[in-house]
């Protein structure tokens, strides 16, 4: 089942034009990564699925429901944390958990939320006396007190130290396996691959990509990184006239190339043939990293050729 369905959804603040034409789809129990860089238009989508924004035109569809017109059930199946976490300074944070837990029907435990987020000891504190980082995880479980069946994340950890961001991690692994839908906002690579299902890469307002992290990972044209450190010269134009090898390179005192799983064969044999020795071999599969700044990095040298 779809739980979330944008169609053509196009916002625009004065002269910016915030999202130009996203649309997406999200099914039931599957966790969708949102990456991309600042200003690409993730936060306004997010806040476009929870109703908090009006989009200039498109369809937003959560669990069926418009968010704009049908506000109140959707509150009931929908958790949102956004960027900024406001609450009235003076709550504490058992009070703040108590009070959103009041407004659903089966809400989970309050404490053991808090426990799992590494909150056991703050129930009594002030909102105001929480540190950054503990503000971000009050509003973690604020989103999540109600079990909802859809819960939108923005930005889940950004400010957590690492053993912080490791337990919401693991809050979010066991949000999942009770079936929630989920929209998570990242810019950290290894959040993304070890949580989400599939990545939608976001730029310029638009999906430039959208597929597993394996699927995109694999989807760039030479997959493998490879290096090794010759005994003497290489013509480098001999290896990058391999079909399937890119970007042959020298660095530091080797080389460095990208290529087909196949091609990587070839250069072998080719160095064997042409009597190059080489030491310190290593070949390894390009990362989620590189293929995010490869799709992204295009779509800008695309937009440049356009507006040059
Ligand atoms: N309320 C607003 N008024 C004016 N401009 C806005 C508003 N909200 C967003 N924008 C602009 O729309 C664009 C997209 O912003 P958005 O917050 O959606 O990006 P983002 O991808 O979430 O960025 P980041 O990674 O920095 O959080 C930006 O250029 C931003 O300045």
């Amino acid at each position: 089942m779809t739980m979330i369905e944008v169609r053509g959804l196009r916002k625009t603040f004065g002269d910016v034009v915030a999202v130009d034409d996203i649309s997406l789809s999200v099914e039931e129990g599957e966790i969708l990564g949102v990456l991309g860089p600042n200003g690409a238009g993730k936060t306004t989508t997010v806040e476009s699925i929870a109703g908090l924004v009006r989009p200039d035109t498109g369809t937003v569809r959560v669990a069926g429901l418009d968010p704009l017109t049908r506000r109140r059930e959707l509150t009931r199946v929908l958790g949102v944390q956004l960027q900024e976490a406001a609450l009235q300074d003076k709550i504490t944070v058992a009070e703040a958990l108590d009070l959103y837990a009041a407004f659903y029907e089966r809400p989970a435990d309050g404490r053991e939320l808090a426990e799992g987020l590494g909150l056991g000891s703050k129930l009594d504190t002030r909102f105001a006396k929480l540190s950054g980082g503990q503000k971000q995880r009050l509003s973690i479980a604020l989103a999540l007190i109600g079990r909802p069946r859809v819960a939108l994340l923005d930005e889940l950890t950004t400010g957590l130290d690492p053993q912080s961001r490791r337990n919401v991690w693991e809050l979010v692994e066991r949000v999942r396996a009770d079936g929630t839908t989920i929209v998570l906002v990242t810019h950290f690579m290894e959040e993304a691959e070890r949580l989400c299902d599939r990545l939608a890469l976001i730029a310029g307002g638009r999906v430039v990509a959208i597929d597993t992290p394996a699927g995109l990972i694999s989807s760039t044209e030479a997959p493998t990184v490879m290096s090794f450190r010759p005994d003497g010269p290489v013509d480098l134009a001999r290896l990058t006239a391999i079909d399937g090898v890119a970007d042959a390179r020298e660095q530091g005192a080797g080389i460095e190339l990208r290529a087909t799983d196949g091609a990587v064969i070839e250069v072998l044999d080719r160095l064997r043939a042409d009597g190059v020795r080489f030491t310190q071999l290593r070949v390894v599969e390009s990362s989620l990293d590189d293929a995010y700044v490869r799709l992204v990095g295009a779509t800008r040298e695309e937009s440049e050729e356009v507006s040059a």
